[in-house]
């Protein structure tokens, strides 16, 4: 059994307004959602496409799980799960429930195998199964990997995608991707990445969508080739670059080596 990690209760305290609320004031529409990742100084989530790269130091490390143990879903793209095999549970001591994984796979790359961490934690009841958001539709799902999924408690859910350049790469309209989690019940979602996910979520007519943004930021440079969060350039209406996004309402909290940098991008 993995050792569980523990979160100070004065760090707790820093983060809670940065976080989804257990009762909110207003009747929600859609979930609360927090973006949420860790980074190197050239803006790198890894060393190269495909490399698990641990950033995060161990204080860090646990305030990720702690912030999991506060959602309800963890959403990653599918390039994540394959490159890194992740866990997708809640190791923190006190977890009350475990968030539900969310799997970003429109053109269904992952092929799931009783031997995937995350259907092996499902199994030892150590986590939940993913819910697996793709492009193809349910008549044209592969029976095995539905059955697969389903005997751990996950599920596909087919999703209405747009088609774009050459490749006929599919996407997903990031406001049909939370109505969905919001209609499956999940109230509170957090984002971890990978690079594609967190570049297209940060796409301005994404940003009313992202309630908190939490970032981890370790003292390193990983150097070029890595995946890196740099979303697409944007030019007010006299053609001018102006910046991407900002955060306002900002704090920086020190967890050991790393700092954390947290934000919103609206009032
Ligand atoms: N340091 C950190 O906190 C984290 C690091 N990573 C690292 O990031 C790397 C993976 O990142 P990427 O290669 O950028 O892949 P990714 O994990 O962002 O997945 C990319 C895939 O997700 C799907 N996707 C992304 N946006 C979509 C949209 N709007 N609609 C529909 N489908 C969409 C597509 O199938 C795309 O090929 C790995 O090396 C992993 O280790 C991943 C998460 C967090
Ligand atoms: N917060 C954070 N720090 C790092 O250094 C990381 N490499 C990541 N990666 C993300 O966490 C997932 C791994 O989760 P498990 O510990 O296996 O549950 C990985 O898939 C990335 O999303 N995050």
């Amino acid at each position: 059994m993995t050792e569980l990690l523990t979160f100070p209760a004065a760090s707790a305290t820093l983060l809670e307004p940065r976080l989804p609320q257990p009762k909110p004031s207003t009747s929600p529409s859609r979930p609360f959602v927090t973006l949420t990742f860790a980074t190197s100084l050239d803006s790198s989530l890894s060393l190269a496409p495909g490399v698990r790269t641990r950033l995060s130091g161990p204080g860090s490390k646990a305030m990720t799980h702690y912030i999991r143990s506060r959602h309800a879903a963890i959403l990653i793209g599918v390039s994540t799960l394959i490159a890194d095999s992740p866990s997708l549970n809640c190791r923190i001591t006190g977890a009350a429930s475990q968030p539900r994984p969310i799997i970003i796979d429109p053109h269904l790359r992952w092929t799931p195998n009783p031997a995937d961490k995350v259907l092996e934690l499902a199994r030892l009841g150590h986590g939940l199964a993913p819910f697996v958001l793709t492009g193809v539709e349910a008549q044209s799902l592969p029976a095995a990997s539905v059955a697969l999924l389903e005997q751990h408690g996950g599920k596909y859910i087919p999703l209405a995608a747009t088609s774009s350049g050459p490749s006929g790469r599919m996407r997903f309209d990031w406001h049909v991707v939370f109505d969905v989690l919001f209609r499956e019940g999940l109230l509170s979602v957090m984002v971890e990445g990978g690079g594609q996910i967190i570049n297209s979520l940060l796409e301005p007519r994404f940003h009313a969508l992202i309630d908190s943004i939490i970032v981890t930021i370790a003292p390193t440079w990983l150097g070029q080739g890595g995946v890196v969060v740099s979303p697409s350039g944007i030019r007010d209406s006299a053609g001018i670059p102006i910046p991407a996004a900002r955060l306002s309402d900002v704090s920086w909290h020190p967890f050991g080596e790393d700092v954390v940098l947290c934000g919103k991008l609206h009032p």
